[in-house]
């Protein structure tokens, strides 16, 4: 089983997050983590924050000489940013008149609609919306994509497997149905301004943000991430809590602003005829095969040997420029909602996040199936299982 956590806020001085479960050998540096959190940081309609501050990581246990140990994995991921804050998000008592003295630690009292303020003030008890902001942000999602290149490393080392993403819609702008990218498009994908395979809908997904940015609006849209390379069997029919599929659902629905997911062709298939919706099995050359892949992958909550296909709907930011009505809880007064800066359009961040969210699952549902406390005891495990295989 792997477990992992995340600690630490927005505006802290660093995330920290911890894998525990994963078996050793698995090639990891710490350049792949910046690597991957470098990814984390493009796309088109990212805010200014984005630009001027720096993930400073640091592996910090379960990795020796560029290996997993087997031991938990432990990464911190600095904030370059942490000297402007310090006072604010400071962890021990600060001298009030330190606190007075500047703008940065007045309450934020003006719940911002779409955000955890309000509900998180009355939950926690809190006058100030700064301790519910701080960690309800996504820039915790930092912490997830570091540990998701660890288990993405270990994917394509001990099972082959490879995961690609790509944005399928952004507002009104979509991808026409049928791109699917295989992993060799990755390049092309994070080279796009907005992470799109299809050229003339990504023009127009990018016309989108501009047009949301020059009306003070912000979007959100729809990424898809596809894993290649998966044996049948992962994850079970058994109980609710083993299904693949559930488990990737509470993935990505745990990412910020995420609202929907969809397996394979998701709510498309609710509206088609059976006939039209399964996925026909045939006997290949290579083994028995699905003639389509509509379901993506995962039939009775198990992979069935097809690429994994799922997809995550997230809604627009919700820190709008065009500042939304609220109340100013402080005084009971109509106001309008904090707006200091803000992303207009994170989806194709959201995609790379998405890919580390489906890398986690996998390779939990992976060590679950296969057991093995190394790679190669994994990759052997896999081997065995895939030749002992009845029906192939
Ligand atoms: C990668 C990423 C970047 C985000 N950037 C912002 C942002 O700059 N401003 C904002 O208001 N919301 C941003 N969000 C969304 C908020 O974190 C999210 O709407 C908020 O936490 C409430 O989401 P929930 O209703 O799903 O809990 C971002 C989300 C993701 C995944
Ligand atoms: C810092 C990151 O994303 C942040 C996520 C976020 C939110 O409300 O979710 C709001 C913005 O931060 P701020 O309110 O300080 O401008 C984003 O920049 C990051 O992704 O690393």
């Amino acid at each position: 089983m792997l477990r992992w956590l995340t600690a630490g806020e927005s505006h802290g001085p660093e995330l920290v997050a911890i894998l525990e479960g994963m078996p050793a050998g698995v090639e990891v540096t710490t350049a792949d983590v910046r690597h991957a959190l470098a990814r984390r940081r493009l796309g088109h309609g990212r805010g200014a924050r984005m630009k001027f501050e720096q993930d400073e990581v640091t592996i910090v246990g379960g990795v020796r000489h560029g290996r997993t140990l087997g031991s938990p994995v432990a990464i911190r991921v600095g904030n370059s940013e942490w000297p402007k804050w310090e006072t604010v998000m400071a962890a021990d008592p600060v001298d009030p008149d330190l606190l007075a003295a500047q703008a940065r630690n007045a309450p934020l009292s003006r719940p911002r609609p779409g955000h955890a303020d309000l509900s998180g003030m009355q939950k926690y008890g809190f006058d100030d919306a700064r301790p519910v902001l701080d960690r309800a942000s996504a820039r915790e999602t930092a912490a997830r994509v570091a540990l998701g290149q660890v288990a993405r490393a270990f994917l394509r080392q001990a099972l082959g497997v490879e995961i690609v993403s790509h944005v399928v819609a952004i507002g009104a702008a979509e991808a026409p149905d049928g791109v699917v990218p295989g992993p060799g498009d990755l390049a092309a994908i994070d080279e796009h301004p907005v992470r799109c395979l299809d050229a003339a809908a990504g023009t127009a997904m990018y016309e989108e943000i501009e047009a949301a940015r020059k009306e003070g609006d912000t979007l959100g849209g729809v990424v898809e991430v596809l894993a290649y390379g998966l044996p049948p069997g992962l994850g079970s029919y058994v109980h609710w809590d083993r299904r693949l599929d559930a488990r990737l659902a509470a993935a990505l629905m745990g990412i910020q602003a995420i609202k929907g997911v969809a397996v394979g062709d998701g709510f498309a298939t609710a509206r088609r005829r059976g006939s039209q919706a399964h996925d026909e099995i045939e006997n290949t050359p290579d083994g028995v095969r699905r003639v389509t892949n509509r379901a993506g992958g995962v039939e009775g909550g198990m992979t069935n040997g097809e690429p994994l296909r799922v997809r995550a709907a997230m809604k627009p930011i919700s820190t709008v420029p065009r500042a939304l009505s609220t109340v100013d809880v402080a005084t009971g007064e109509p106001a309008k909602a904090i707006n200091q800066r803000s992303d207009v359009c994170a989806v194709p961040a959201a995609g790379i996040v998405a890919e580390a969210m489906v890398a986690l699952v996998l390779a939990d549902v992976a060590v679950e199936k296969l057991g093995g406390d190394s790679v190669e005891e994994v990759a052997r495990n896999l081997s065995g299982y895939l030749s002992s295989m009845v029906i192939k």
